[in-house]
This record gives C-alpha cells, sequence and structure tokens, in this order.
C-alpha cells in the first residue's frame, strides 16, 4: 500500500458486511455522528452503499481487510455482519489475524451461541475481545434502531457498549440495549428471541387460517380485524405487519398476495437452534417447537400431497359458526394467552440456559430491551418487565397476577377455538400445545405416574413414590414385591 492510500487511522468503528443489515447498522452509527469505515468481501456493495448515502454521514469506504483495520481507531471497534456459521468464521480469522490486545471485534449476526463461546475463547487468547452480539429489528430496525443483545466481558462493553446503545431503538427514555452476559449470551437470547419469533408467527397464522375456513373471511377482511387487535392488548409489530401483508394485493393477478405466494415456511436456523437447546436443558418450549414443525411439515409437499388425496377429514361438515363477532373474539383470546405461553416458555429457556452456562441474565432487562427496535416488540412486553420488577424470583410468567388473570379472562374463548378447531379438522397446533402446557402445569396430578410405571416394568428404571422417601422398584417379572433401589 501506497503513502497516498494508507487511510488515517481514525475511525471510529467498522462494518464488515454490508447486505441489509450491515448497509442499514453502518448508515445508523453514521447517523449518530460516528466516522465509520465501511468493507465488504465484493467491493460493489461497499462503493454502492457509499453512492447512496455518502451524505448521511461520514463513512470510509475500504477494499481490503488490511486497509480496513489500518483505518480504525485504538483501541479497534469492528462489527462483522455476514452469514453465520462458516462465513462468520472466515471473516473473524481474517479481521482478528490484524488486530491488537484490546481491540474489540463484534459478531452482530445470527451466530450460534455454542460457536460464540469457542470464537470468543479463540480471541481471548491474543488479548482480543469478542462480542457475540444479538440484533434485532430487520432491516428498518438496523437503519432507525434495532434491539441490541451484546454479550461479552465488561471491559469489552465498556468500549463499545455506548455506541451499541446510542443506535439503539429507545422505549421511554431507556435504550433497547443491555449486556446481557458473557461469552454466548448475547447470541443465546437472540437465539430464544427468534424462537419466539417463529412462535409468534405460527400463532398469528392459526388465527387467520380459522377466521378464514370458519368465517369465509378474505384476506383484506382478517387484516382489518388484526388492524382492530393492533390497538388493544396484542397491539405488537409483528400483528401490526400481519394486517398490512393481508391487505396487499398482488400486482400481477390482482389476487390477495397471502394467496399467490407458495405455503412453505422456510426457516434459516434460529428456531431449530431453539428447540436443540431446549431439548437439552429440558425445558419445555412448546410453542416454539410446534411452530419449528408447523413450517417442517409445510415443507413436505410429496408427503402433503399423497395426504391430501386419502386422508379423511370430519365426518360431517362443521356448522356454520353461529356468531361472527363472538367467534372473532375467541380467536383474539387464543392468540393472546397462546402469546403468553410462549413468552412463557422462551423466558424459562433464557433462565436455564443462564443457570448451565454461568451467565447472570437479567429477565426484566431483557424484557425492558425488547420492547422496541425488535421484530417481537410488543405492548405485552413492558408487562413482562414489570412482572420480573414485581417478582425477581418468578419461576413462571404464568402465575404472576397480571398475566394469570389475563389468560383466565382468556380461558373460555381459548378452549372453543381448540375445540372448534379440532371439530373442523384446521390443524392449530400453536394454540393446541399452548393449550395442552398451560393445563399440564395447573394439573393436580399427570399422568407421567403411569410412564413411570412403564419404564419401570420394561426397563427396572426404577421409580419414586408419593408416601415415602426412596427409590423403588416393582418386580414385574417375579410376585411383584417393591424393592428399594437406591
Ligand atoms: N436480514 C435480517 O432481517 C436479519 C439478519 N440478521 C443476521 O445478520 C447477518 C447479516 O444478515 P443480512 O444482512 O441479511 O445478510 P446475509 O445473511 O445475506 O449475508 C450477506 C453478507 O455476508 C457476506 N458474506 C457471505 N459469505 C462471506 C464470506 N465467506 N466471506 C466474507 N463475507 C461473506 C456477503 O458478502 P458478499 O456481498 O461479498 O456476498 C454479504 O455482505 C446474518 O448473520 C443474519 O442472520 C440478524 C437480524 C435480522
Ligand atoms: O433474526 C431475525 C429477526 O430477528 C431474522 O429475521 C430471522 O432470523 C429470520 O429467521 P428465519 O429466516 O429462520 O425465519
Amino acid at each position: 500500500m501506497t503513502a497516498a492510500t494508507t487511510p488515517a487511522p481514525d475511525g471510529d468503528i467498522g462494518v464488515t458486511g454490508l447486505a441489509t443489515m450491515g448497509a442499514n447498522l453502518a448508515r445508523n452509527l453514521a447517523r449518530h455522528d460516528c466516522r465509520v469505515v465501511v468493507h465488504n468481501r465484493t467491493r460493489a456493495r461497499t462503493d454502492a452503499l457509499v453512492a447512496a448515502y455518502g451524505d448521511e454521514g461520514a463513512f470510509v469506504p475500504t477494499g481490503s481487510v488490511a486497509e480496513f483495520v489500518a483505518a480504525l481507531a485504538r483501541p479497534r471497534k469492528v462489527v462483522v455482519m455476514v452469514q453465520a456459521g462458516a462465513p462468520t468464521d472466515a471473516v473473524v480469522e481474517e479481521v482478528a489475524l490484524l488486530l491488537e490486545a484490546g481491540d474489540v471485534l463484534v459478531d452482530g449476526g445470527n451466530a450460534r451461541y455454542t460457536d460464540t463461546i469457542r470464537r470468543t475463547r479463540a480471541l481471548a487468547e491474543r488479548g482480543v475481545h469478542f462480542v457475540g452480539c444479538g440484533i434485532s429489528g430487520g432491516e428498518e430496525g438496523a437503519l432507525l434502531g434495532p434491539s441490541i443483545m451484546p454479550g461479552g466481558s465488561d471491559e469489552a462493553y465498556a468500549i463499545v457498549g455506548p455506541l451499541l446503545e446510542s443506535i439503539a431503538a429507545v422505549v421511554d427514555g431507556t435504550p433497547c440495549c443491555a449486556h446481557v452476559g458473557t461469552d454466548g449470551a448475547g447470541h443465546f437470547v437472540k437465539m430464544v428471541h427468534n424462537g419466539i419469533e417463529y412462535a409468534d408467527m405460527q400463532l398469528i397464522a392459526e388465527a387467520y387460517d380459522l377466521l378464514r375456513a370458519r368465517l369465509g373471511l378474505s384476506p383484506a377482511e382478517i387484516g382489518e380485524v388484526f388492524a382492530g387487535w393492533n390497538a388493544g392488548d396484542l397491539e405488537s409489530y409483528l400483528v401490526e405487519i400481519t394486517a398490512e401483508v393481508l391487505r396487499h394485493v398482488d400486482a400481477a393477478t390482482g389476487r390477495p398476495f397471502v394467496d399467490v405466494v407458495l405455503d412453505e415456511a422456510e426457516q434459516k436456523g434460529t428456531g431449530r437452534w431453539t428447540v436443540h437447546s431446549a431439548l437439552d436443558l429440558g425445558v419445555p418450549v412448546s410453542g416454539i417447537a410446534e411452530a419449528v414443525f408447523a413450517r417442517a411439515l409445510s415443507g413436505h409437499t410429496a408427503q402433503r400431497e399423497a395426504a391430501r388425496a386419502v386422508l379423511p377429514g370430519p365426518a360431517e361438515d362443521p356448522a356454520p359458526v353461529a356468531d361472527r363477532d363472538a367467534f372473532v373474539e375467541a380467536v383474539r383470546r387464543a392468540l393472546y394467552a397462546s402469546k403468553v405461553v410462549a413468552y412463557a416458555q422462551g423466558f424459562d429457556q433464557i433462565a436455564a440456559g443462564a443457570r448451565e452456562h454461568g451467565w447472570d441474565i437479567d429477565l426484566g432487562a431483557l424484557a425492558t430491551i425488547w420492547r422496541g427496535g425488535c421484530i417481537i416488540r410488543a405492548r405485552f412486553l413492558d408487562r413482562i418487565r414489570q412482572a420480573y420488577a414485581d417478582e425477581p424470583d418468578l419461576t413462571t410468567l404464568l402465575t404472576h397476577g397480571y398475566f394469570r388473570d389475563a389468560v383466565a379472562d382468556c380461558l373460555e374463548g381459548w378452549r372453543t377455538v381448540v375445540v372448534e378447531a379440532a371439530r373442523a379438522g384446521i390443524p392449530a397446533p400453536g394454540f393446541a400445545t399452548a393449550l395442552a402446557y398451560y393445563d399440564g402445569l395447573r394439573a393436580e396430578r399427570l399422568p407421567a405416574a403411569l410412564v413411570q410405571g412403564l419404564r419401570d416394568l420394561f426397563g427396572a428404571h426404577t421409580y419414586r413414590r408419593v408416601d415415602r422417601e426412596g427409590v423403588f422398584h416393582t418386580v414385574w417379572s417375579e410376585d411383584r414385591r417393591e424393592v428399594q433401589a437406591g
């Protein structure tokens, strides 16, 4: 590099990976008076960003990783916004080679948290801080203020935290950015955030499907219903954009947009990872799991086609819904209650993950930073924040007074909707599993006792008794005497 092309090392922060998220984060930083050094593997993206938005702030375009790193003031702060997995490894390794002790590398992509723990350890050996940082908000959020979930050391947060807080969404004067915990904590909570996002969208889709199938409403009419719901307790970004998508008409055909989209939901991985992790932690995130499986089922087109041809539905066509408004209200209640269950399960998983990994995650602070900027932002996140403020050791959100009463108000409608869906042969796995979870939690006795008995019979797996301490086994193959097993 010649002296003439050597950039001055005066960039406040660098962003590499200038696709949807990276470009808008870079613009957001520039709009907040940062001198932003920008880089992308394919140079054209860098040039396009600066050509289109260069007047929004101070951008320093660079063509090589060496030039990119050299343009940063020390301690250097670098944000990586590329695809998770191998691309992130490739970029982190290339950039980290040029960093020095005390510099901070922020991975803002949707990395798997176990990868983040590995990368944190590898970089720590060289004195480079690694911050695994969940960022949510999509294209618009990245530009106007996302919700930011950084994980890493206190030292690293002291260096990059103020910058991240400055570009985050703000709700009630509080930035939607908080230091979540060490190493993988930020990406762990972002993963669960996305799992909740999957559950939320599945529930919304079921509500739409029921209103359409049972009431014969058009997508645009259902869009109006969602818009109305968005003015009440269900107010949230996802409910708001559901109204928008349902009202949209395909320009090419004049048909409702939702009718021209292939009904095969795709996924990049974070929902699936949430379920993997929940299985390992033993946390029943049934709402998230059903959402992941519903997407998987939608993609099994050959099976669906074969089944559609031969599997019978209900013996009789269901009677028309007698009271349209009452049914709409029942679906609203089913949606609200099932959402509360999905969020409760997600927060349970975060608490369990924190215990497992030694992260000091403040669940109330998390609810606080999810109130704005992120895809699951919703009015009731403020209720969740309040619930953890009232009872920091809350064992489940469902028992907090506000949610207990709110869900109780929804119960009859919720049950009606699940029954109605089953009778009409309309799949509503999200509503059904949420209700089953609720009833499972409140049951005096669960049939798990029978499961234990069966396990003991076929495998001598033992059981515990309700009336005395100890572990027991019944000698089923002999005289069925009970022996103490441990
Ligand atoms: N899109 C969204 O709504 C959200 C995305 N995220 C996460 O943010 C990250 C960025 O997402 P998004 O902006 O959508 O972009 P993509 O996930 O589509 O990633 C594209 C970017 O990755 C770069 N890239 C891919 N492979 C490599 C490689 N081997 N070496 C160097 N660069 C590489 C591309 O460079 P090139 O131009 O050269 O191909 C491009 O800049 C992802 O981890 C994503 O999961 C997080 C929240 C929301
Ligand atoms: O991180 C996000 C929002 O917070 C992404 O939009 C999300 O990953 C999309 O996931 P998928 O493609 O699996 O539906």
